[in-house]
């Protein structure tokens, strides 16, 4: 009865010794053993297990080729089993979902989880690579993601055709019902495109503009909405037609009438993410031509104030001011140039390749948004249709557009005021943001009433500082009339005082 106790001892310590020497002797091996010999080995050993296996094993790999894309089968992957793996997996990973107010569960790495179709039991794992390091310490190692699908090769036939095509499915439609919108930026401060996943960063989307809270005239209101839907709709149209699926809009108007707030009414509209380039921060046209490419589709890519972002007027006039007729040709030169010079910028060229090059193809289904306030100072390569296909003017608020606000803003939609401000609008120009303002209650104690008197207040100022400008130009106009050309000397001092 004794012997029983110690023999289990003497056994647990024989087995404690024995793997002890085993894991020794692998510490070694692993130190010593060259590491291409050891990859033999373990490639060999694989390829035996695979021999005797039953099992089949399909590895969905998060980026393939040259990394340029996220794959869209692991997407898929990762979608359905978010949904799927939560209620079987231990381990489990939170991420913020839709509207900011549900968490959205996907599995942790290496975790298994289990899946059934039609009878036949799979599993799939959550797994990565981590590349070997690199020399340089501030150099990250690259982490490869994937999942693995295991299953018995009984089922071959089904699993590969049947589930697959169900999985990446219902993938694609819970991604597409939590979606939850984003706003894109690249950031100028980064350097290292290779162990990040994207060079753009994000944040949630969540501006409010719509359509209908826009002031605009309502024929027009009516013609954009029915452009974009259309755009929407068409896949099948541009695929007939041989062009890429993408529309070029340029929204152009003073300051303060609402360009902005148009895309962001228009990424409402269609449910589309926004993508804004800050083309001062682009290094060069290669690194425009990554940041296109990283673009997914079913979005907005927005490059505000064109104008500014770019010295393309300024590129024309260095190669010695020619006329307009000699436009074709200076092109060409500036073409040449940037390929040449390897300067690094972005050059109009650039520009253009990213708006109808090749690569812009890619993706397909995406809007491309410029935004000015000095439409006549773009160059007309850069606009004309086909690249931009859409031209938006934003103009002064007229009376249409003020109802809207009043609406928005106040809640009403006649008032004994409103004529007052349809008759003062004909006569001045104000911008719908500044009608705003002027709408917008300053204390709680400010009811409509007064509101829509600021406004008259604002209309008012505004007439009289117009018609002061006005008769001032008309002076200067009477006055060099006057002199026939030639000024007296008076009205050059009054000229230099001005
Ligand atoms: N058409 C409009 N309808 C409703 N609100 C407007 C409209 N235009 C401007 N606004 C209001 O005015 C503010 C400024 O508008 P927005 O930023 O869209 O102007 P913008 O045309 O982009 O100006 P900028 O050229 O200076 O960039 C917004 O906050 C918005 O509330
Ligand atoms: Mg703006």
């Amino acid at each position: 009865m004794e012997m029983v106790p110690s023999t289990m001892t003497e056994m647990w310590t024989t087995m404690g010794s024995t793997i002890a020497s085993f894991m020794f002797i692998w510490a070694i091996i692993r130190q010593y053993c060259p590491y291409e010999l050891r990859r033999y080995f373990e490639k060999y050993t694989n390829t035996i297990m695979t021999y005797f296996s039953p099992y089949i094993k399909i590895s969905i790999h998060e980026f393939t080729g040259d990394r340029l894309k996220r794959s869209e089968a692991y997407v898929a992957v990762e979608a359905y089993l978010s949904v799927n793996s939560s209620k079987t997996a231990k381990r489990l990973k939170a991420e913020m979902g839709k509207d900011s107010n549900n968490l959205v569960l996907s599995m942790d790495e290496y975790e298994k989880v289990t899946d059934e179709f039609r009878g036949a039991k799979v599993w799939w794992v959550a797994s990565k690579v981590v590349s070997a390091t690199r020399p340089m310490a501030y150099y990250p190692e690259q982490e490869k993601r994937y999942y693995r699908l295991t299953f018995h090769k009984r089922y071959r036939e089904m699993i590969t055709g049947a589930y697959l095509e169900h999985v990446v499915k219902e993938g694609k439609e819970i991604k597409a019902r939590n979606r939850q919108r984003k706003l894109y930026t690249n950031s100028p401060g980064y350097k290292w495109p290779s162990y990040k996943q994207t060079m753009w960063s994000h944040i949630v989307f969540e501006h409010p503009a719509t359509f209908g809270t826009m002031a605009l005239e309502p024929d027009k209101k009516k013609e954009i909405i029915e452009d974009l839907v259309t755009f929407s709709e068409s896949k099948e149209f541009y695929a007939r037609i041989g062009k890429a699926w993408k529309r070029g809009y340029l929204l152009y108007g003073p300051p303060g009438t609402g360009k902005s707030t148009m895309i962001a009414a228009m990424a409402n509209l269609l449910n589309y993410d926004v993508y804004d380039l800050e083309l001062t921060a682009v290094k060069d046209n290669t690194e425009l031509r990554k940041l296109l490419i990283e673009t997914t589709s079913k979005s907005i890519i927005v490059i505000e104030d064109i104008d500014c972002s770019l010295d393309l007027t300024g590129q024309r006039k260095k190669k010695g001011g020619k006329a307009m007729a000699d436009d074709e040709k200076e092109r060409k030169e500036v073409k040449e140039e940037s390929s040449n010079s390897g300067n690094n910028k972005v050059t109009l060229s650039g520009l253009l390749n990213f708006i109808d090059g090749l690569w812009s193809a890619c993706g397909g289904e995406r809007l491309i948004v410029f935004t000015t306030n000095y439409v006549e100072k773009l160059d007309p390569a850069l606009i004309r249709r086909g690249r931009m296909d859409k031209h938006i003017e934003l103009s002064y608020c007229g009376f249409e557009g003020f109802k809207v606000l009043a609406k928005n803003y106040l809640n009403l939609e006649t008032h004994p005021l409103f004529d007052a401000i349809d008759g003062l609008m004909k006569e001045v120009k104000i911008t719908p943001a500044d009608v705003a303002e002027n709408l917008m209650p300053k204390s709680p104690l400010d009811d409509a009433e007064k509101c829509l008197w600021s406004l008259i207040q604002a209309l008012e100022e505004a007439k009289e500082e117009a018609e002061a400008e006005a008769t001032a130009a008309k002076k200067v106009v009477e006055q060099s009339q006057d002199g026939g050309g030639v000024c007296s000397e008076n009205c050059l001092a009054e000229k230099a005082s001005e």
